[in-house]
C-alpha cells in the first residue's frame, strides 16, 4: 500500500456551503490557484445541478486548473451526473464525486427508501458517471451511523460498479477516533474487493473529532482525506487541511505517511481563504491563528530562547511564517526582557535588569501586552507620562462612501508649537487618514495589524481601534477609542506617532552618550 494520503479540499464545495455570502467567480479561482499552488491533489469545487452560478465557476476553474484534478458533486441521479460531467470535462484531468446517505435514519427518514433501492441507486449512478468519467468517487453519506453490515455491502458494490475511490463521511462528526479506525478497520478485513479502490475519509468536526478521526483512519489504511482550509465547512466545520497535514509530517515516524502538500504556503493559503470567505480565524487555531506560533509566558519564553524543540513542535517557517512570536506580559520573565533588549541595541550589563524588569511588571499589569516602544522608553523615563504628547488632533475631515467619490482625508494637528495641515487620498476612509499622517509627521511607518472592535452597545457603542505598526525596525502600538471609528482611528495612528518622536528622542541621547 502506498504511504501517500491523497488530500481531497472541498473548500469551494463543503466549506463554500456554510458561508453567509457567496463568493464571486473571481474569488473561487483565487482560492483554486492557491490550492493548487499548494499542492491539493485533488479539489472539490462545486456542486454543478445545484446553481447556474456553481455550474459555471465549476466549469472556469475545470479550465484553467492543470496540476490538481478538478472533481463536482452529485447525487446518486442522471440530472446531477449530466450536470457534473458538462461542467468538468472541459478539463483532462476531472473526478465525479456521487453520494447517497446510507445510515438508517437517513435512508428511512429523508431519502423515504429502504437500503436496497438506495444500493441499486448507487450502483447506477456510478455506472452512469463511469461512462462519463474515469475517476469516479463515491460516498456513502453518514457512514459513521450506518450499520457496519451495510456500510460493507454498499461499498463491495459500488467498488464492483467501478468507483475508484470510496469516501466514507463521518457526516455529522458523531464518531471518536478508535470507533472511526475500527469502521476503517473492519471494511478493509470485509469487503473482498476492497484492494480495487481507495478508501477516503470525510469527517466533520461536531464533537471537535475531524482531524483525529481522519488520523485514525489513515493508520488504519485509507489513502485519501477529505479536508477544507482553516476547517470551514458545514456546521462546526470539516477536518482542516492545515491541521491533517501537519500532524501527518509532525508525526511522521509513527504513521509512516506523507502528503504532497507544498506546507509552506499554508499561510499564505489559510489568510487568503479567511479573508475571501469573510471567516476569521480564531487566534488559537492550530497551526494559522495568531497565536500558534506566539509564547507569551516567561517559562516557555525562556524554554524556546535556549531551545526553540522545548515549546516547537512544529517550526513557523515550514508552514510559510516568518518567524516565532514572543508576547511581552505580565507573565514574563527576565530571560526575554533581556533579550529583547538586547536585540533593541543594549547589551545586559549596560542597564539595571531587576530595576526595569520590575518597572516592566507594573507597565504590563496595567497594559497587558508590551510593545518594543514601552520596553525602551523603561530605561529612559523614570515616568513614563513625564514627556508631553508631541502631536495632538486638532481637526478632522473625512470623504468616503458612494461609487464616485474618491476616499479623501484632511487633518491638521498640532506638533509642539506648529500647527500643520495634510490632505492625502487613499483606497478608503483609513487608508486616505493614515497616508495625511505620514505626510503631515514625516514618518516612514509600515502598518501591521489594524482591528477595530465594538466597546458597549447601541447607538452609544464606542469604535476601539488597535494598531500595530513597524518603524525603523521596532514594533509600536496604538489605541485610539471614540463613537466615530475614523476618529478612533487617527487617535490609535496619532498615539503610534507620539510613541515614535519619545522614540527618537531616546535614539538621540543614545547617539549623544557615545
Ligand atoms: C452531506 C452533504 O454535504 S451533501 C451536499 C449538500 N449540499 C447541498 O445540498 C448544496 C446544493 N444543494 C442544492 O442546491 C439543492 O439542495 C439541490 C439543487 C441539490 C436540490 O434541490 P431540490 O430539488 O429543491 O431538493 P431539496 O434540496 O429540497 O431536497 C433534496 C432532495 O434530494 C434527495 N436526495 C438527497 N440526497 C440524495 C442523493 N444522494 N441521491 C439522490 N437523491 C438525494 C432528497 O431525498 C430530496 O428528494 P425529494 O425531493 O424527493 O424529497
Ligand atoms: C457528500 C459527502 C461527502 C459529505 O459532504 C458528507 O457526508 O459530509
Amino acid at each position: 500500500m502506498s504511504d501517500q494520503v491523497i488530500i481531497f479540499d472541498t473548500t469551494l464545495r463543503d466549506g463554500e456551503q456554510a458561508l453567509s455570502a457567496s463568493l464571486s467567480f473571481k474569488e473561487k479561482m483565487r482560492i483554486a490557484k492557491a490550492l493548487e499552488q499548494l499542492g491539493v491533489d485533488v479539489m472539490e469545487v462545486g456542486f454543478p445541478i445545484s446553481s447556474r452560478g456553481d455550474f459555471e465557476s465549476v466549469q472556469m476553474i475545470a479550465r484553467e486548473i492543470r496540476n490538481s484534478t478538478v472533481c463536482g458533486l452529485a447525487r446518486a441521479m442522471e440530472k446531477d451526473i449530466d450536470a457534473a460531467y458538462e461542467a468538468l470535462s472541459v478539463s483532462d484531468n476531472y473526478r465525479i464525486h456521487c453520494f447517497i446517505a446510507t445510515s438508517d435514519v437517513h435512508v428511512k427518514d429523508k431519502l423515504r427508501k429502504d437500503f436496497d433501492s438506495v444500493v441499486d441507486m448507487a450502483v447506477k449512478a456510478i455506472r452512469y458517471a463511469r461512462n462519463r468519467a474515469p475517476d469516479v468517487e463515491f460516498s456513502c453519506e453518514d457512514a459513521g451511523r450506518t450499520p457496519i453490515d451495510h456500510l460493507c455491502r454498499i461499498v463491495e458494490a459500488a467498488i464492483d460498479a467501478g468507483a475508484g475511490t470510496i469516501n466514507i463521511p463521518d457526516t455529522v462528526g458523531y464518531t471518536l477516533p478508535f470507533e472511526f479506525g475500527g469502521i476503517i478497520e473492519q471494511l478493509f478485513d470485509r469487503v473482498p474487493n476492497i484492494d480495487k479502490a481507495r478508501i477516503s475519509v470525510h469527517c466533520h468536526n461536531d464533537l471537535g473529532m475531524a482531524t483525529a478521526n481522519s488520523i485514525s483512519a489513515v493508520a488504519k489504511g485509507a489513502r485519501q482525506i477529505e479536508c477544507t482550509v482553516n476547517g470551514i465547512g458545514e456546521r462546526a466545520g470539516n477536518c482542516s487541511m492545515e491541521e491533517v497535514v501537519m500532524a501527518i509530517k509532525t508525526r511522521n515516524r509513527i504513521l509512516d505517511l506523507h502528503t504532497g502538500i507544498n506546507c509552506t504556503e499554508i499561510t499564505r493559503t489559510s489568510q487568503l481563504v479567511s479573508q475571501l470567505c469573510n471567516m476569521p480565524i480564531a487566534p488559537n487555531k492550530a497551526i494559522v491563528g495568531a497565536n500558534a506560533f506566539s509564547h507569551s509566558s516567561g517559562i516557555h519564553q525562556d524554554g524556546v530562547l535556549k531551545n526553540r524543540d522545548t515549546y516547537e513542535i512544529i517550526t513557523p517557517e515550514s508552514v510559510g511564517l516568518k518567524e516565532n512570536t514572543m508576547n511581552l506580559t505580565a507573565r514574563s520573565g527576565r530571560h526575554i526582557i533581556a533579550h529583547r533588549l538586547e536585540a533593541l541595541g543594549y547589551p545586559e550589563g549596560s542597564y539595571d535588569l531587576d530595576n526595569v524588569y520590575k518597572r516592566f511588571k507594573d507597565l504590563a499589569d496595567v497594559k497587558g501586552q508590551v510593545f518594543d516602544y514601552d520596553l525602551e522608553a523603561l530605561l529612559f523615563f523614570s515616568n513614563l507620562r513625564e514627556e508631553p504628547e508631541r502631536y495632538q488632533m486638532e481637526y478632522l475631515s473625512v470623504l468616503s462612501g458612494g461609487a464616485n467619490v474618491m476616499p479623501t482625508a484632511s487633518i491638521k494637528m498640532s506638533a509642539g508649537e506648529e500647527h500643520l495641515t495634510e490632505a492625502a487620498v487613499g483606497n478608503g476612509p483609513v487608508d486616505a487618514l493614515y497616508k495625511a499622517i505620514y505626510k503631515l509627521t514625516g514618518y516612514d511607518i509600515e502598518l501591521k495589524t489594524y482591528e477595530i472592535k465594538a466597546k458597549g452597545q447601541g447607538i452609544d457603542a464606542l469604535g476601539q481601534v488597535s494598531i500595530i505598526v513597524e518603524y525603523k525596525g521596532k514594533v509600536f502600538h496604538g489605541m485610539g477609542l471614540a463613537t466615530d471609528i475614523i476618529q478612533a482611528s487617527a487617535l490609535a495612528m496619532i498615539h503610534v506617532c507620539n510613541s515614535i518622536y519619545q522614540s527618537d528622542l531616546i535614539e538621540e541621547k543614545k547617539h549623544s552618550a557615545k
